[in-house]
């Protein structure tokens, strides 16, 4: 939150107080009255309720209860830290005919009935989860709607990580730009809708960010007409074993979709893929004896093979993507394994494989995939610091994290990708895009972006149950959706 604050600093410096503030306050106060509008039919009578911590945070919340009262709502603020509540913003509320208590009681009651809450506990300039006075309201019951200012309160705005409890939002109103607390889980999990009010405040460059469909549809290898397809590029997939010959189909539907001209694969379930897919090129050994390629896909369902698979990949000089069994085998090896590449290298770990890859870099024993699942922007940056590779850590948010400091979060994701196999569609599809040329971070987050809509559109609305298969036959609508100014 560094850059933002430098942002706000410069800002403010040519406005006349208090006018950041204002905006955020307004834009506030009119997500709030929609909200009420809605439930309600009307923001008069309704009740609200304001959390007002001891910043500015606290200071937008109570802006925004007093331009509530002004329109007839019964407002009441709850001053968690009395003697430090923001005084202008207290001012406007009181002159707003709003109710102002000290008494945590009587706010615990309030916030229970009230039919929208405000939470200006804490926003950006939190640090280290929800403090006891403000625990009780995550824990509390409610029947309104909550709507954070700037951030869930007890989220850490930098990281998404959540230290304890934080309070759970239906709507999050924040102010200037996206923080990186409400895109990664577990924090974005907590956010609920995310509505951006611009205050005027112009980011710099931010180190972590999110694609949306211009910037995926800009990054997509689309055939121009001198393209063949070697020119496309050559995905090569070393993937399947006796035990999971169906990694290897679902690696292959994914790279087959993914923009490269052509895919290879090496491996034992070459049967099994080309009476699926004829379109296959099978070659028989490994990536060593194959024919070029521009990209290799190494490890989904990797078995037996996937030692000598990966030392070959890795020996080449094109780029490499290593996934699930080809990524418990680079533990073993560690980071050194891939100190004399000339080509970059992809890995794509799930929190689990992750905890591998990281006991691998530093030695002893793994740390727990869970406590990597909380903190997963770390996790990410600390595996791509490590290998030296770019890093696409899987799971509720996924986060592509690369060498160079560059993150980017997914913003497609849904639950219902969490089906066996699905990963795989994504190493074949990542691979292809590497093939096609994109450079390592665009080609995973593209995939990622790509693999999410997938994921949404085979489940369908409002979901079902779906498979990994139907994931990589969904990809095309997604590709032409993307493509569709
Ligand atoms: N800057 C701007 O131009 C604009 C900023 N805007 C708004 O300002 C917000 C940032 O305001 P901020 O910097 O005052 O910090 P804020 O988030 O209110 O928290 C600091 C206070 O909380 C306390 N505290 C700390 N940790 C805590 C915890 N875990 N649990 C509980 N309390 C905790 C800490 O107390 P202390 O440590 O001093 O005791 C300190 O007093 C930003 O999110 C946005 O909403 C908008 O108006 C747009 C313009
Ligand atoms: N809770 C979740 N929300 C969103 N996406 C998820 C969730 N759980 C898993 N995924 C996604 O599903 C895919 C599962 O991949 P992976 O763990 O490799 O499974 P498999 O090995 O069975 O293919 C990944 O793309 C991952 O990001
Ligand atoms: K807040």
């Amino acid at each position: 939150m560094e850059t933002v604050r430098a942002a706000e600093a410069e800002l403010m410096a040519r406005l006349p107080e208090g006018t950041l503030m204002q905006r955020a306050a307004a834009g506030l106060a009119a997500t709030c009255a929609r909200l009420l509008t809605g439930r309600r039919g009307r923001v008069y009578g309704s009740r609200v309720t304001v959390l007002a911590g001891s910043g500015d945070n606290g200071g937008d919340a109570l802006y925004a209860g007093a331009a509530l009262a002004r329109r007839g709502a019964r407002v009441t603020a709850v001053l968690l830290v009395p003697e430090k509540a923001h005084p202008g913003g207290l001012a406007a509320l009181r002159a707003a005919r709003g109710r102002v208590t000290v008494e945590q009681e009587v706010g615990l009651a309030d916030f229970s009935r009230a039919d929208l809450v405000l939470d200006g506990i804490v926003g950006i300039g939190g640090r280290g989860g929800l403090r006891p006075e403000a625990q009780p309201y995550a824990r509390a019951a409610r029947r309104g709607a909550v709507v954070a200012v700037d951030l869930p309160s007890g989220v850490d705005a930098d990281t998404g990580e959540v230290p304890g409890v934080a309070l759970r939002a239906d709507v999050t109103v924040c102010f200037g730009t996206y923080k990186p607390g409400l895109l990664i889980d577990p924090g974005a999990s907590y956010a609920g809708a995310v509505q951006l009010v611009g205050i005027g405040l112009e980011p710099p460059a931010a180190e972590v960010t999110a694609l949306q469909h211009a910037d995926v549809a800009a990054l997509l290898p689309v055939p121009g007409a001198e393209s063949d397809k070697y020119r496309r590029g050559v995905v090569g997939v070393a993937a399947g074993s006796a035990t999971y010959p169906g990694a290897a189909l679902l690696a292959v539907a994914g790279a087959l979709h993914g923009g490269a001209g052509a895919v290879r694969y090496v491996g034992t379930a070459a049967e099994e893929v080309v009476r699926r897919f004829p379109e296959v090129l099978v070659t028989e050994g490994g990536p060593a004896g194959a024919g070029r390629v521009q990209a290799w896909v190494v490890g989904p369902g990797g078995g037996e093979g996937v030692r000598q698979a990966l030392a070959e990949a890795l020996a080449s000089d094109v780029p490499v993507l290593v996934d699930a069994d080809g990524l418990t085998e680079l533990g073993r090896l560690g980071p050194d394994a891939l100190a004399g590449r000339t080509a970059p290298t992809l890995l794509t770990p799930h929190t689990g494989e992750a905890a591998r890859l990281l006991a691998g870099a530093g030695g002893g024993t793994p740390p727990a995939a869970d406590d990597l699942a909380a903190s997963r922007l770390a996790t990410a940056r600390r595996l791509a610091a490590d290998y030296r590779a770019t890093v696409l850590l899987k799971g509720s948010t996924t986060v592509v994290a690369d060498p160079g400091g560059a993150v980017r979060v997914n913003p497609t994701g849904t639950s219902w990708l969490a089906t066996a196999g699905s990963g795989d569609v994504l190493a074949g599809l990542a691979g292809s895009l590497l093939a096609a040329g994109l450079a390592p971070l665009d080609a995973a987050s593209a995939a990622a972006y790509l693999h999410g809509l997938a994921g949404r559109e085979a489940a369908g609305e409002p979901g079902a149950p779906t498979t990994a298969l139907a994931v990589a036959g969904a990809l095309p609508a997604v590709w032409r959706a993307v493509r569709t100014p």
